[in-house]
């Protein structure tokens, strides 16, 4: 059983991140050019420039006057700015008018201002006396009610950074460029397995002793909400001749290898040991100084990397949120994303010598937000049901007083 030799010799999360970092960065130096309509949710692969300026024509933001503004300067309602009228903007066709002073042309809004004009005055603000001629009661300013050319974009930056995330605002942005093609980040093919004699799939009824999968599916649903090309291998018994041939599949077949269970100190924790003997360089850290995550296992084999995951749910997924998740997504290459602060509601103690995660419920009173730790074994999946965000002790702190403002990880909604 290995009574009384060393448990596991513990690196800090961070450490974690820093001992994988070099066997990630290749996934970093790859793309693929996906159509911008299926471009949702990726990460682009390099800095991408602007085509040209946006807008590229000088665009009113009102229905209204298009006038030199100097023309109406001192207008006010009780002495209207006269100005004559000579025609009228088509939605969609330059204007070939030219204005002399005085003069000036309806437009609508999203409309070409003609080469003279410098600024709109609203239909709001214009009185018509008839035959062309109108009065302006409001000053307008150079500039006002304008969008000018390449206000939104100019030509030549950089309108989205490598490895930006692409939401809805940045299709629009490439939609705007004539960008078609999005060169993005490959998925990450990620492989999960669940392991341990116990453990039997959740169409089956359990016997007594052994419990349905939970970490297939909890880390499935984390790995397609991460954006990995995710693949369920099922469930593997604590048995070298049963784990090893799937491990070699899912090396073959993935960039990234999750297993959990089996990366304790049991007897039949073989899981380590088997990570080391696959391939070089094999092993690198078994044990994290981490609450929850204490037992899990890093290695890289053939430039594949494994992470043994511990058994315990609720463990599994928080260690897939600090430490696979933020590897493999791209976090780590962008800028920080401001949490949202919240008061915690109890006291929570961290042991020292390791950091912590706890799992809180975020709720809402009057003005405030609430952080409520959710008590309860890192083995009670309910836990992760009921908690919304996790916050973090740190390696040094010993603990959290009721009524500190503390920063809350959301856990992903969606
Ligand atoms: N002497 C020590 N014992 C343990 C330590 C330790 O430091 N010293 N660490 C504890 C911690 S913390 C955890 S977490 C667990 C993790 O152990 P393993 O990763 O080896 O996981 P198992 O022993 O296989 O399983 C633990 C527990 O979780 C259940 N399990 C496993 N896989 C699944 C699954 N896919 N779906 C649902 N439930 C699963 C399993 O049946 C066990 O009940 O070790 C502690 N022990
Ligand atoms: O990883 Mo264990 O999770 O501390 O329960």
């Amino acid at each position: 059983m290995g009574w009384g030799k060393e448990l596991f010799s513990v690196i800090t999360l961070d450490d974690a991140l820093k001992v994988l970092e070099p066997y990630v960065r290749p996934l970093y130096e790859r793309r693929e050019e996906v159509p911008l309509s299926a471009s949702w949710g990726r990460v682009v692969a390099v800095d991408v420039p602007a085509g040209g300026p946006l807008p590229h024509f000088r665009k009113s933001t009102v229905d209204g006057l298009a006038v030199r503004a100097q023309d109406t300067f001192g207008a006010s309602e009780s002495l209207p700015a006269l100005v004559q009228v000579r025609g009228e903007v088509t939605m969609g066709r330059a204007p070939r008018e030219t204005l002399e002073s005085g003069q000036s042309l309806l437009i609508p809004t999203g409309g070409m201002l003609p080469a003279q004009a410098d600024a709109v005055v609203m239909l709001e603000h214009l009185e018509d006396f008839g035959q062309g001629l109108y009065g302006v009661t409001k000053a307008v300013a150079p500039g006002e009610n304008v969008i000018d050319i390449g206000e939104d974009v100019q030509a030549g930056e950089v309108i989205l950074p490598q490895y930006t995330v692409i939401r809805a605002q940045e299709m629009g942005l490439l939609a705007s460029q004539g960008i078609l093609s999005v060169p993005v980040l490959p998925r990450v093919r990620v492989g999960i397995l669940s392991t341990g004699d116990e453990i039997v799939s959740p169409e089956s009824e359990p016997q007594p002793a052994q419990s349905r999968d939970i970490n297939g599916y909890t880390l499935l649903g984390q790995a397609v909400a991460a954006g990995f090309a995710t693949h369920y291998y099922g469930i593997a018994a604590d048995e070298p001749a049963e784990l090893r041939p799937v491990l070699e599949q899912m090396l073959a077949e993935n960039d990234v290898v999750i297993l959990s269970g089996g990366s304790s100190v049991g007897a039949r924790d073989l899981t380590a040991q088997m990570v080391d003997e696959l391939g070089r360089p094999g092993l690198l850290f078994h044990g994290l100084a981490l609450r929850p995550g204490k037992p899990t296992i890093g290695g890289v084999v053939g430039g594949k990397i494994i992470i043994g995951l511990p058994g315990h749910p609720a463990s599994a997924m928080v260690v897939f949120d600090t430490l696979v998740r933020p590897l493999l997504d791209g976090s780590r290459r962008r800028p920080e994303f401001p949490l949202p602060q919240a008061e915690l509601t109890q006291n929570v103690y961290s042991g020292t010598g390791r950091e912590e995660f706890i799992r809180v419920r975020l709720e809402q009173k009057d003005e405030l937000w609430l952080a409520e730790p959710v008590r309860g074994k890192s083995g009670l999946i309910r836990t992760m049901v009921l908690a919304n965000g996790l916050v973090h002790i740190p390696l040094n702190v010993e603990g959290i007083q009721a009524g500190e403002k503390v920063r809350v990880r959301p856990l992903r909604r969606f």
